[in-house]
């Protein structure tokens, strides 16, 4: 199957220091929602996988957290596509929980959903190195983004083989032109 995961804040939304806090808040980057209908349209299988420690930091709760998903979706189907799962991680840093990126736990709980060993070959995106990581511990091919932390994130040593993009419309772009 054609499967990518996309981290969220910075790669699908605008991202924020002071964390997305609110539906509100929660901004499409231009071209981020009509590139994952782009992706639908052409056979992909799109799912999400976000740390979300904003929850167990207190500054917003698990019924907004679902709002803002809901606007999410509601957004990326009036382009026409769909995102077929969303995981997240509400845990803070010190909950020793196995799903806070860059632990894996929330790729394999996206693998095992599909019905997959692994990610082989599964694209992932994120804008920080912990997305990257995460998902290469499952086999996923890591793509960097310039949006949301992404530039900060390249000040730094990068995963091998990371291929670097402006954004997930250039990803996805990339993608389509190259069909695996
Ligand atoms: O990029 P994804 O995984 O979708 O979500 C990241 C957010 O949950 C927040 O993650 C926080 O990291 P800490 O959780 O405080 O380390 C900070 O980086 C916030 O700026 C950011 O909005
Ligand atoms: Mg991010
Ligand atoms: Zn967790």
């Amino acid at each position: 199957m054609k499967l990518i995961v996309l981290d969220r804040d910075g790669v699908i939304n605008e991202d924020s220091d002071e964390y997305v806090k609110s539906v509100a808040e929660w901004i499409p980057i231009p071209g981020s929602l009509q590139a994952i209908a782009r992706l639908c349209k052409a056979g992909w299988t799109v799912a999400v996988a976000t740390n979300q420690s904003g929850v167990a930091r207190g500054k917003f709760d698990a019924s907004t957290l679902s709002d803002m998903h809901f606007k999410m979706q509601q957004l990326v189907m009036e382009q026409g596509g769909r995102i077929e799962l969303i995981v997240h991680c509400p845990h803070g840093p010190d909950d020793g929980c196995d799903c806070r990126k860059p632990k894996p736990g929330m790729y394999r709980s996206i693998a095992e959903h599909f019905g997959l060993a692994d990610l082989k070959g599964v694209p992932v995106v994120g804008d920080s190195h912990r997305d990257l990581h995460a998902g290469m511990l499952l086999g996923g091919v890591p793509y960097l983004v310039r949006t949301g932390k992404g530039l900060r994130t390249l000040e730094g040593t990068l995963p091998p083989g990371t291929q670097v993009f402006d954004d997930l419309a250039a990803v996805v772009d990339h993608l389509l032109e190259n069909p695996r």
